[in-house]
């Protein structure tokens, strides 16, 4: 079980060995002696299980697993598996989350765990009449539609709701039939993909069309997760940081050039702990984009405001299609392990927290892009990636990376210049 009293801030986790950290978060999330010793691994999936996961297997591919400190979330402490290649954006949720730890840190909320499956009928001679005959069956596609995934009803879920939309396209009118289905705890593909397989033939005999596409919809604004928090002025620098942040807020949601980067630095969060969580981060990106153009012009996932006593006010909405059911989050024993850490016990709290590290990664990057620019930080993360690079092994690693950090010039032909320097000195 989770330890309850345990604190998430812990200042200079990042300074102790890996196996100090695993120990740490063993015994802050009650992992047994099993899953530690799999974390700590070479992290290799079973080969038979990854056989069985995709298609023509060889081998797994491992990505590194951090763990950010510092997250108090809805008024309790979590710490956050992340899995991710890149340098920095682990310690950049660190860092924003322990500037709002003291102010209570993220309150969060979800709008509901419905998907949208949709139907797409052509060649109807009648759409707008082809609609309402469609509208006036709800009972019938609700039985229709249960009648798929009796498992999902035993746990609360199942149909919701019918919608039918007229749209226009290149290749004529098409009437195209939602099914808003509640998948609670799964993210849903699955079984809304069968409902809509299953309501295809009627559609097309309701409507007088030909149907073609059965499939879900990853615009899941029906599945909105939300995170907000305050960060006091005191403990971000003063109001030139918060004005600083807040017109880089103003930046991307003016400008998509500006947005894309934005926003991909929220994916930085976000995608590390779906992937960490064996949920599908396609599924996750694709539906955060498409939400971001929502308004027919793509923008900021986040915003930044100054709150009435003048500190910085920051908040994020997003789809979240996550489970904890279905997908590889069962089969994976990472994906287990890591759900664990967390301590979720609802697909809803999984995605409020992960709202919650997309909006302290937003923060962070910002800070760091009004104040110091980014390299500084996310360079000196990265300067030991270039001394490898460079061909520095063992202890050369760390050696090579402090010298590129002194002399402020992170690149490989001066990680390599100085491996010679410090080889030639050894010998
Ligand atoms: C890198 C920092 C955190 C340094 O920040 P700093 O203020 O120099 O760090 P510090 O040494 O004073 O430590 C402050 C706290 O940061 C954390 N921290 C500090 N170092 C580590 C570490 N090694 N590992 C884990 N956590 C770390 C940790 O919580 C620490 O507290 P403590 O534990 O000492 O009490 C800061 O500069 C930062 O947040 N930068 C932003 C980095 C970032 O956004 N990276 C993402 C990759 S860049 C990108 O792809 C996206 C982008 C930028 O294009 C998006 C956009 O344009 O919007
Ligand atoms: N466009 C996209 O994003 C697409 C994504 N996918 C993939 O689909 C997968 C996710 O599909 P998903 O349907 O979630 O997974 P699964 O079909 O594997 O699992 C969901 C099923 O688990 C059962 N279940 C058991 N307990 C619960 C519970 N508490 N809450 C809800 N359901 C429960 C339900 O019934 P029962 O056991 O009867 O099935 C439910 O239908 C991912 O791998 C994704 O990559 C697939 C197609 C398209």
């Amino acid at each position: 079980m989770t330890n309850p009293d345990r604190s998430s801030r812990i200042s200079g986790f990042h300074k102790k060995p890996p196996a100090e950290r695993l120990a740490i978060v063993a015994d802050f999330a009650g992992l047994d002696a099993a899953a530690a010793a799999r974390l700590s691994g070479t992290g290799s999936l079973d080969l038979d299980l990854a056989d069985r996961l995709v298609e023509n297997v060889i081998g797994s591919m491992n990505i590194p697993l951090g763990i950010a400190t510092n997250m108090k979330i809805d008024g309790g402490d979590v710490l956050i598996p992340m899995a991710t290649e890149e340098s920095s954006v682990v310690a950049a949720v660190c860092n924003a989350a322990r500037q709002c730890y003291d102010a209570g840190g993220f309150a969060t909320s979800m709008s509901g765990t419905l998907m949208i499956a949709q139907i797409q009928a052509v060649g109807v001679a009648d759409p707008h009449a082809a609609r309402l005959r469609i509208l006036e069956r709800r009972d019938e596609i609700k039985a229709l539609c249960d009648g798929c995934d009796p498992v999902l009803l035993s746990f609360g879920g199942g149909f919701r709701d019918v919608e039918v939309r007229v749209i226009d396209s290149q290749g004529g009118v098409m009437v195209v039939t939602h099914l808003i289905v509640d998948t609670r705890d799964a993210m849903g593909a699955n079984a809304v993909n069968s409902m809509a397989e299953k309501l295809a033939p009627h559609v097309a005999a309701w409507t007088g069309g030909r149907v073609y596409l059965r499939i879900l919809s990853n615009l899941a604004d029906r599945r909105l997760a939300r995170a907000h928090a305050v960060w006091p002025l005191d403990q971000i620098g003063g109001e030139a940081v918060r004005d600083g942040i807040v017109s880089a807020y103003h930046f991307a949601d003016a400008d998509p050039y500006r947005a894309a980067t934005h926003n991909k630095g929220i994916m930085n969060g976000i995608s590390a702990v779906v992937l960490a969580t064996g949920n599908d981060t396609r599924a996750v990106e694709a539906g955060a984009h498409a939400y971001a153009a929502r308004n027919g012009r793509y923008s900021s996932l986040t915003r930044f405001e100054v709150t009435a006593g003048g500190d910085l006010s920051g908040s994020i909405e997003l789809p979240m299609a996550v489970g904890l059911i279905g997908g590889a989050t069962k089969a994976h024993p990472t994906a287990q392990a890591c759900l664990k850490i967390l301590g979720v016990s609802s697909a809803d709290r999984l995605a409020r927290i992960i709202a919650a590290v997309g909006l302290a990664q937003n923060f962070s990057a910002l800070k760091a892009l009004a104040t110091t620019g980014i390299q500084k930080g996310h360079m000196a993360l990265h300067a030991q990636n270039i001394a490898m690079m460079a061909g520095a092994v063992g202890e050369e690693i760390d050696r090579v990376a402090r010298v590129l950090v002194e002399r402020g010039t992170v690149r490989q032909d001066v990680a390599q210049a100085v491996l010679g320097e410090l080889r030639t000195q050894a010998r």
